[in-house]
């Protein structure tokens, strides 16, 4: 069997004197989309900051594709190929959606501050890259259409594309979205569907998402671990989980699995 794309083993979070975190060990096969569910404060989003170097872990060890990763910056987890959304959508809005792409793209450059205020050949070829590349990577998203619009001013919707089509701009291979589904309303969730199986059939990468939308987790997750109080309670495919008692017990009286 091929090595795991990302292998989380005894990873443990405190922060001061509240553990959020105790003992979870997750292994995600290269090319697949899981998934991480539990209620509210159950520690969801810690795995992910831990993960995207937010945080660094209290214990345990993070590693993708054989590397070690956890106490390494943000940028630098970039880098490695993980990418990430976040719960409340992080776009800069007083920014057209065509410059919220091209910033990420900036991580990536080699030239220094003089090249920026010489306007050095370099510069100038690295913008228009970067601008070619942004034009061409929205197109494919069929967001061209809002490339010159704020993102204060489009759809929550269209603001989630835009930010998962920002994530995909640094060329990850593992994407994490957190709770992709949050803000957009029930007749929203099937394009939403469609639009994360369209992204795992068109780049091939591994996807690891919380979600509290049990219809987009049941629909497009292989695999699903569950977390109460910081710790798993669960492991196994839609169905396994779906009848779960344990799971069942955790969501009572919250929403249907
Ligand atoms: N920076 C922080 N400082 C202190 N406590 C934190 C911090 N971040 C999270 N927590 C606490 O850690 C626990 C887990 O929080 P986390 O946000 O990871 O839960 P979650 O499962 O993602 O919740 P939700 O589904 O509501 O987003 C909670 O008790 C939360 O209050």
């Amino acid at each position: 069997m091929s090595e795991p794309l990302l292998k989380i083993n005894h990873l443990t979070h405190r922060f001061g004197g509240l553990q959020a975190l105790t003992d979870i060990n997750v292994e995600l096969t290269k090319g697949e989309i899981a998934g991480l569910i539990g209620p509210n404060g159950a520690g969801k989003t810690t795995v992910f900051n831990l993960v995207s170097g937010f945080y660094v872990p209290s214990e345990g060890d993070i590693i993708l594709d054989g590397t070690r990763i956890n106490g390494l910056k943000p940028h630098k987890i970039a880098e490695l190929q993980i990418g990430r959304t976040f719960q409340n959508i992080r776009l800069w809005s007083d920014m057209t959606v065509l410059d919220n792409i091209c910033i990420a793209q900036h991580s990536k450059l080699g030239y220094t501050i003089k090249d920026v205020f010489l306007n050095s050949k370099k510069f100038k070829e690295n913008e228009k890259r970067i601008y070619d590349s942004a034009w061409e990577l929205l197109e494919k998203f069929n967001l061209a259409d809002s490339a010159l619009d704020y993102p204060k001013n489009l759809p929550y919707g269209i603001q989630r594309r835009v930010e998962i089509a920002r994530a995909l701009s640094l060329n990850p291979k593992l994407l994490l979205l957190d709770e992709p589904a949050a803000g957009l309303s029930t007749t929203d969730l099937d394009g939403l569907i469609e639009y994360i199986k369209w992204i795992h059939d068109t780049f091939g990468i591994t996807i690891w998402m919380i979600e509290h939308q049990m219809q987009v987790i049941m629909t497009l997750c292989s695999q699903i671990q569950v977390v109460d109080f910081g710790k798993e309670i669960a492991q196994g495919t839609p169905e396994e989980i779906r009848n779960n008692p344990a799971v069942i017990k955790a969501y009572l009286g919250n929403e249907e699995i």
